[in-house]
């Protein structure tokens, strides 16, 4: 379970100037729902997602994660808890260029201490659960962007987490793409994970793999 409670964040821009990004939100997600948090620009989703990945904290309000209350975690313990629980799949999917399609996709069990056959064993599930296999040694400047997609939802996935958070995931990619990453999330869902996607691409509104969908306006639930 998910849970906000009474959660304000507010942006300081200079010493007299902040920006209220949410007001009093209040919210619950349950363990394996599909979440669409809808909205236009600038409405607060990508802040919602931050919170929950304790990327960043709340001025007020409690944000609750499983057990963990997330928005009181000191940062050391927030990259744990990230680690463990969150993937994150960015809007402009944050990988190295430079590097290959499994270097990027290991990149997160750096910190782990793995032995070689773990790391190995944890790589080979999701580039078979994402059907990046045959890209696995190439450099990732090299993909086109659905399989760039793909690389970076197996990197979130790498850890097997329980909750995935997905900002603006198909704002780079063309219709027939957007429907694949649509089909991925069935069987995220179907694994039992918990998907939370924040956008504004009609595609995603109205689905039947969709459990809640929650409009965003100034920083409010409407
Ligand atoms: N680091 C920051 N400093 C100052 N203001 C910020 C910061 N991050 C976000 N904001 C402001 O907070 C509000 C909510 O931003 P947020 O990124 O959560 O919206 P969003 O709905 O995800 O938008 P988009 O779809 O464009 O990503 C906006 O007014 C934004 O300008």
């Amino acid at each position: 379970m998910i849970s906000l409670i009474n959660v304000v964040k507010k942006y300081e821009v200079n010493e007299n100037e902040s920006v209220v990004a949410l007001d009093n939100i209040n919210l619950e997600i349950k363990e394996g729902q599909v979440v669409v948090l809808r909205g236009s620009s600038g409405s607060g989703k990508s802040t919602i997602l931050s919170l929950i990945a304790a990327l960043s904290k709340p001025t007020s309000g409690e944000v609750l994660v499983g057990g963990d209350r997330v928005s009181k975690l000191p940062d050391n313990f927030a990259s744990d808890f990230r680690r463990h629980f969150i993937g994150f799949v960015f809007q402009k999917y944050n990988l190295i260029p430079t590097l290959s399609v499994e270097e990027n996709i290991i990149l997160p069990l750096v910190p782990m201490n793995l032995s070689e056959s773990e790391i190995k064993a944890k790589l080979q599930r999701v580039l078979r659960m994402f059907n990046i296999e045959h890209k696995a040694s190439q450099l990732v400047k090299n993909l086109s962007g659905g399989e760039q997609q793909r690389v970076a939802i197996a990197r979130a996935n790498i850890n097997n987490p329980k909750i995935i958070l997905a900002d603006e995931p198909t704002a780079n990619l063309d219709k027939k793409l957007s429907l694949s990453f649509i089909e991925i999330v069935k069987e995220l869902k179907n694994e039992g994970k918990t998907i939370i996607i924040a956008t504004h691409d009609p595609l995603f509104f109205g689905l039947d793999i969709v459990d809640v969908e929650i409009e965003i306006y100034q920083g409010k639930i409407i």
